[in-house]
């Protein structure tokens, strides 16, 4: 089945994915023909059952997924054809958010901020090098992320909806031209996921980059995101506006997957 896609953006994709397939080793097909656009200014839901792809897409999009056919260029950069050198440039200008946080919980706040700049840093060590403009800026997204106050507390000491908003602030050091983040509210309470993503839809629109998150409660990407796509069995079958499709529509991407319906009120949650 071939999703259309649409979208409420105009201008042209950041990254852009043409007839992807990806297979691990010599697994099975994970990604079986994948279309995706990534427009500058929006938040895009990536749904789908476990195992359907998400993570794969997720890092083909970075280079770490071992692309057997199909195209994939993100901020430029054609990552099925990537020079030497390509690979760390196109990583410093994708940030990522990930579901357990991966901040170094010994040290502080600011500093695991700063980590975010390592790729224009030069040699350094993490007790000094950066540049009082690194901490100044670090200061600045703590701040705009909320916690500024927490700034010199050991990031371990924080909440898991605090530590998410520091990996956001990580994640922006970099001056991201993308933001890729895998289920990052799946360790938070519904308080916390709602404020975690309308803090991304905000980065999104106000930095005007494309924000691609994998979600698995339905009502958070429908009240949360601009665009829906959803895999299934690694074939892309929903890609739509948000604004077009409900929780019955998405019903495609798990129909059959559980007799017992646990995961399902999950979903809808
Ligand atoms: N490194 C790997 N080596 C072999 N198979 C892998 C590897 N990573 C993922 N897979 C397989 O690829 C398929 C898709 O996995 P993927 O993690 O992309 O799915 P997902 O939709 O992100 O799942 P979840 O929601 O559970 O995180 C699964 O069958 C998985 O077992």
């Amino acid at each position: 089945m071939t999703a259309t896609t649409t979208s409420t953006s105009t201008g042209l994709p950041l990254a852009t994915v043409r007839g992807l397939r990806v297979a691990y080793g010599d697994g099975p097909l994970v990604l079986d023909g994948v279309d995706l656009d990534l427009f500058p200014g929006e938040l895009v839901a990536l749904l789908g059952s476990s195992g359907s792809g998400k993570s794969t897409l997720m890092k083909s999009l970075t280079g770490f997924a071992p692309v057997n056919d199909g195209s994939v260029r993100v901020a430029g950069y054609d990552l099925t054809n990537l020079r030497h050198g390509q690979v760390r440039s196109l990583r410093a200008s994708v940030g990522q958010i990930f579901q357990q946080f991966n901040l170094v919980g010994r040290l502080s706040v600011l500093t695991n901020v700063l980590t975010g700049a390592l790729h224009d840093a030069g040699p350094i060590n993490l007790g000094g090098g950066f540049t009082s403009g690194h901490r100044k800026r670090a200061l600045e997204l703590l701040d705009r992320v909320g916690i500024a106050h927490k700034a010199k507390d050991q990031a371990r000491t924080l909440s898991g909806g605090q530590q998410q908003r520091v990996a956001i602030a990580r994640a922006l050091m970099q001056r991201p031209r993308l933001v890729l983040a895998d289920e990052p509210v799946a360790s938070l309470d519904p308080k916390m996921s709602h404020s975690v993503l309308e803090l991304l839809h905000d980065i999104a629109r106000e930095d005007g980059i494309p924000v691609l998150v994998s979600l698995h409660v339905l009502p958070l990407a429908l009240e949360h995101s601009d665009r829906i796509v959803g895999l299934r069995h690694g074939e892309m079958v929903v890609s739509a506006p948000t604004a077009e499709l409900d929780a019955d529509k998405l019903e495609v991407l798990y129909a059959g997957d559980d007799e017992e319906g646990d995961d399902d009120d999950a979903r809808r949650a």
